[in-house]
């Protein structure tokens, strides 16, 4: 390849990179809401969701009906895609760049290689370096989040435990990732290397963190988000914005509870618009807490 080529492959490469994390950008501060039909993704628009995970079922029902948890139908992402004029995003099992390449195909806006799916790959996540549609991934630490970004992610999301609407796990890990990256801002220079080593990440995506004292990405939470109340706590840690999805769908009133929750992750601080969208919102969701779960039922060890 020609010295003029390379050049405009590195700059392509470099403006890719810029458009890719410049829509997680553009979704900071809102909700991310999992919808399984156009008519869900409709509610979810109206209440405000800054965008829509398009999945078959949702985490409670993959947890609750069990089986091999697999990308949608295309019909299903066709019509929601058609149905809403916000961004739409849609799962990908971890490692699994044949269902990745059907979502680009399909013009997602934004791929989720989520544990929340079976995984295809127990060893290697996608190379996401490789694809023009960006990339969400989880993350239980920090070291996890590297790694995402190192194969190409735009955007990370704590895991929480899906499905549980028990926030405690989110909790968990966004305090993790905090530390961690606290941690690292108190670091001396010379010994990042063996930071580096540790987190299993890129000496220089290390030090960059060390120095900006964040992610290079945008963070949101997710896994167990059921209350405004949950999400505004989210946002009050640190988070860049809030994925829901059997809170909301698998609660007594989706609509009032997703506009609730949209709210109350816009005015995280004020108390006092927190109580009156919480007020008259009907069931929660039953949810289950995340200490009955047995370790190979838990959703957020997937992925390395
Ligand atoms: O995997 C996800 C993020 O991509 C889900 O949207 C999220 O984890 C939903 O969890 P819950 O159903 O507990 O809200």
């Amino acid at each position: 390849m020609s010295t003029e080529n390379t050049e405009s492959r590195e700059s392509a490469e470099q403006g890719a990179t810029t458009v890719n994390t410049g829509l997680a950008h553009m979704l900071k501060g809102g909700v991310i809401m999992d919808v399984v039909t156009p008519d869900q993704a409709k509610i979810a628009e109206d209440a405000g969701a800054v965008a829509v995970m398009a999945l078959e079922r949702v985490p409670a029902d993959i947890r609750a009906t069990g089986g091999v948890a697999r990308m949608s139908d295309p019909d299903l992402i066709n019509g929601i895609i058609e149905t809403v004029s916000i961004p739409v995003m849609a799962k990908v099992r971890i490692g699994h760049f044949v269902e990745a390449q059907v979502l680009e195909h399909l013009k997602v806006d934004y791929i989720d290689e989520s544990e929340v799916l079976s995984p295809a790959d127990y060893v290697h996540h996608i190379d996401k370096s490789t694809f023009k549609v960006p990339f969400v991934c989880g993350a239980t630490n920090l070291g996890e989040a590297l790694r995402r970004i190192t194969e190409g992610a735009s955007m990370i999301r704590s895991k929480g435990e899906a499905g549980t609407g028990d926030v405690s796990e989110a909790m968990k890990h966004i305090r993790t990732i905090n530390a961690e990256i606290a941690q690292l801002a108190s670091t001396a220079e010379d010994e990042l290397y063996l930071a580096a080593k540790e987190l299993q990440a890129p000496y220089e995506l290390v030090k960059k963190v060390a120095k900006d004292g964040r992610l290079p990405v945008v963070l949101f939470v997710a896994g167990g988000v059921a209350t405004p109340a949950d999400a505004a706590m989210m946002m009050q840690m640190g988070a860049d914005g809030v994925f829901v999805g059997s809170g909301i769908f698998k609660s007594g009133n989706p609509a009032a509870r997703a506009e609730a929750i949209v709210k109350a992750t816009t005015y995280y601080d004020d108390p006092s618009v927190i109580a009156e969208v919480s007020k008259g919102l009907g069931e929660a969701m039953v949810g289950l807490s995340v200490a009955d779960v047995p370790a190979p039922h838990r959703l957020a060890e997937r992925g390395w």
